[in-house]
């Protein structure tokens, strides 16, 4: 399976494999300090620490490899620069743990390069600083998207988009909380861990995500979206929190395209971050519905590129609310309202029922 993004595809791997692999540590954490009570349920830290040594390690991978390319990362360093106990904290815990994950000579540091010091880890954080926009090419970072899921020690995934002239050309997440299968909110099995990649006319794959080393496309499992049409076979993927997407709107859209009350909480799936995208792309659920709750919200790219290209390289297509392709060159923050994904099989339908509830 030779492609021309090769390259680009092996040292993202490799990085949000790292990434992935902190982030789960920082995860695993979580749960069990909030069992045994030494942590409180409103501590960000732990997420916070993710969040910047995640993008850190990334960062650095792509300026080793790719130096003249831009990012558009969500963090920046400036408050871990500050000069408080706080921020200290946080930046010792940060290279602490990026230490922890890395080992100068292992397979992977000879390509993605190792982080040694603070002055290095702020630098590489704030590579993340480009606007994007509509030419040349750029890469799209969200070191932990879904935070709250994070926070709750549910559903999160580390997200590494490539955009050319506005389209995501390669995408890959890293959802290290994530079963391989999921048939509904309570039923889910398989291994936790799952790498979802795709690269324009390439496909969409599924691996395990925490299997060292970069595993070529041929050795990974192609995946495709289901092209269900029959409303008892359709699942629905939704996000979690009720300040990010109207949930009010989405129940009507399902009561529209026909799901009935008896069997609507079965075939909905609530999932935080772009884990939802990844079970569409594998066929576990058929619709992805993110609408407004405010006219005035913008999205930003690195919530949802990844997601985009691992939709259309499965066999199916995401729109805004008018079923309007996604526009990636517009800058950080995409111009439309909502997001909906489906396979091509109900896009156009599922868009309609959108149109009528609006
Ligand atoms: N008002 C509003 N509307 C829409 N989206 C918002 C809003 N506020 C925040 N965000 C962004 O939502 C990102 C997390 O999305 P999720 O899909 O995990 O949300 S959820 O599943 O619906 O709870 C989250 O990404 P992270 O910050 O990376 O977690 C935010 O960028
Ligand atoms: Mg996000
Ligand atoms: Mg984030
Ligand atoms: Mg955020």
């Amino acid at each position: 399976m030779a492609h021309p993004y090769s390259r680009e595809l092996e040292i993202a791997t490799l990085a949000v494999k790292r990434a992935s692999v902190l982030t789960k540590k920082l995860s695993d954490s979580i749960a069990s300090t909030q069992n045994d009570g030494t942590q409180t349920k409103d501590d960000k830290s732990p997420v916070t620490v993710g969040d910047y040594a995640a993008q850190a390690i990334i960062n650095h991978a792509i300026k080793l490899n790719f130096p003249n390319d831009e990012i558009v990362g969500e963090e920046d360093s400036d408050s871990l620069k500050e000069d408080s106990a706080e921020a200290s904290r946080l930046s010792k815990k940060i290279l602490e743990i990026i230490k922890d994950v890395q080992q100068e000579g292992d397979a992977a540091s000879s390509k993605i390069g190792v982080l040694k010091d603070l002055q290095t880890i702020y630098t590489s954080i704030d590579l993340g600083n480009s606007q994007g926009g509509a030419k040349g090419r750029f890469w799209a970072l969200d070191p932990i998207d879904g935070t709250k899921g994070f926070l709750r020690g549910d559903q999160f995934a580390v997200c590494l988009a490539l955009i050319e002239d506005g389209k995501v050309v390669l995408g890959v997440i890293g959802c290290p909380n994530l079963p391989e299968t999921i048939v509904s909110n309570d039923e889910t099995s398989g291994t936790v861990g799952g790498l979802y990649s795709a690269v324009k006319g390439v496909g969409s794959f599924y691996s395990e995500l925490f299997t060292p080393g970069f595993v070529p496309l041929s050795s990974q499992q192609r995946i495709q979206m289901n092209q269900n049409t029959d409303v008892d076979q359709l699942k629905v993927a939704e996000g979690v929190e009720k300040g990010h997407s109207s949930h009010s709107t989405q129940s009507r859209i399902k009561a529209l395209l026909g799901f009935n009350d008896q069997t609507v909480a079965k075939q909905t799936i609530n999932l935080d971050s772009q884990v939802k995208y990844c079970i569409l792309a594998k066929g576990q659920a058929d619709v992805y519905l993110r609408l407004p709750i405010s006219d005035t919200y913008r999205e930003k790219i690195w919530d949802h590129a990844a997601g985009n290209i691992l939709i259309y390289e499965s066999g199916g297509q995401v729109g805004d609310i008018h079923g309007e392709e996604l526009n990636f060159g517009n800058g950080r923050y995409l111009n439309s309202k909502g997001v909906i994904a489906g396979s091509k099989a109900i896009f156009d339908k599922v868009i309609k029922s959108v149109q009528e509830v609006l």
